[in-house]
């Protein structure tokens, strides 16, 4: 190598990127805390890198250990060579200048290769890009007849198939096609490809389509309530599925959303007004203070509280996050106290949907049981049955007459995000069952 070559700076996206990634590890903070504080010009294209290593991170290290890549160049920073590797071998597949950890990992991209080859580890599953049609500002016809001006060409399946089928569809899409979800209607389905061209999008902007995982839309899906119903959604910022709710009310009936947090309240105040919802009464407070006259003729509500997150494919992780036993502990209490409260403080419900974005039993099952012991007026649907029995995953069936009416939709069998859902009826007066 020349002199010269020697000399070239490792570019700033790089070496801003391995910053961030060794701090994160040596610190145990969050990435999305570290991004946020972080000056740098392109912090989307440093994010979608970081992202691209937590998703791969196993395949990422193996590559690293069976290439001999730090063994045999002790002077390789570990986090830029983990950067370096990532960019190379699962993202942009090549790498920008000719300073030398640029060049030294360039000359190992075939052994890099031949490692992850061999791993049978493929990385997270890849996540299509879902986008729903904001039935508020945009009809499925428009939407369809944009997508068909634009080009995409629409995949279509048999009436009678099956969620395997559709399964097996979404993984064959093309990255020029689109299928609409078999259960969610109004929800467009892409190639995982398409991500970051809908997030860019006008039609995104101009909040006619959401982005939006399938999973999170099937809480109000479920619940649905009928046009012009009466809704308290519990737990409601940014307002993701309150948007929903809007929709399947066809913008007709009371939506009351509360949310505590003031910085949340606001997005919530913002999101549902451009997205043109007429019916939603966004609250400030926390929910189980108000006195249920606030929310006069309740009849549906939906509950989705604070919880780990352990199912978002969303979340960047760096390194192994073992389970909190006692933030477990706390946010399970939570999520009681304010389903227990949906059950029994408004006489008029008739149906509540309670979801999480967490895989811990901890903040699933066992807090639907401790809801029905304390309120044996509920009765558990079958979420399954609900969808047509088009759906694989129920709950832990260990947990009787619980498990199997519940619902998880996981991303590596459902290609979505990682969640959990119940739906409660209340029984007719007298029904002791
Ligand atoms: C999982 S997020 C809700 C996501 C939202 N449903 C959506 O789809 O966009 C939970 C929210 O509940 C709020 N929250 C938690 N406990 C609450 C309470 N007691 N009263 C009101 N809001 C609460 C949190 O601040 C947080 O914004």
């Amino acid at each position: 190598m020349s002199k010269k070559a020697h000399s070239v700076k490792v570019p700033t996206q790089y070496r801003a990127t391995a910053k961030i990634l060794k701090t994160a590890l040596q610190q145990k903070k969050s990435i999305k805390a570290l991004i946020s504080e972080e000056k740098h010009a392109r912090v989307g294209s440093l994010q979608a890198v970081l992202k691209r290593y937590s998703d791969n991170r196993v395949a990422v290290e193996k590559a690293i250990e069976e290439s001999g890549l730090l063994k045999d160049n002790p002077g390789l920073e570990p986090c830029l060579a983990k950067v370096l590797v990532t960019e190379l071998i699962f993202g942009r597949k090549q790498l920008n200048g000719e300073s030398r950890p640029v060049q030294t990992v360039r000359s190992y991209q075939e052994k890099l290769q031949a490692a992850v080859g061999e791993s049978e580890f493929q990385g997270k599953a890849r996540i299509p890009r879902y986008v729903r049609i904001n039935t508020n500002l945009f009809s499925l016809a428009e939407a369809l007849e944009y997508l068909a001006g634009e080009e995409w060409r629409r995949k279509e399946l048999p009436a009678d198939a099956s969620y395997d089928d559709f399964l097996a569809a979404v993984k064959a899409l093309e990255e020029d096609e689109f299928m609409r979800d078999i259960h969610v209607e109004g929800v467009l389905v892409f190639h995982s490809k398409q991500g970051s061209y809908w997030t860019r999008h006008e039609l995104v902007r101009s909040k006619k389509f959401i982005l939006q995982n399938k999973a999170t839309c099937l809480a109000a899906e479920l619940l649905a309530p009928p046009v012009g119903a009466t809704v308290l959604d519990m737990c409601a910022a940014p307002g993701m599925k309150t948007m929903h709710l809007c929709n399947v009310m066809q913008n007709k009936g009371v939506i009351y959303a509360v949310e505590q947090s003031a910085e949340r309240y606001s997005a919530l105040c913002d999101i549902t007004e451009q997205a043109g919802c007429e019916i939603v009464s966004p609250i400030m407070g926390d929910v189980l203070r108000f006195l249920p006259e606030r929310f006069p003729g309740v009849e549906y509500i939906l509950v989705d509280p604070s919880c780990t997150g352990s199912g978002m494919q969303s979340r960047i992780t760096v390194a192994d996050e073992p389970k909190d036993d006692r933030r477990l502990y706390q946010l399970a209490g939570l999520q009681i106290k304010i389903l227990s409260h949906a059950m029994s403080a408004f006489p008029n419900v008739k149906r509540i949907a309670y979801c999480t974005c967490s895989l811990y039993k901890e903040e699933n099952e066992q807090v639907v049981e401790r809801c029905l012991q304390f309120n044996p007026s509920f009765k558990l649907l079958s979420c399954k049955k609900a969808l047509r029995n088009k759906w694989n995953n129920v709950g832990d069936k260990a947990f009787a007459k619980i498990g199997k009416n519940c619902l998880y939709s996981l991303p590596d069998s459902d290609l979505t995000d990682g969640i959990f859902l119940a739906l409660f009826e209340k029984r007719p007066e007298g029904d002791g069952s």
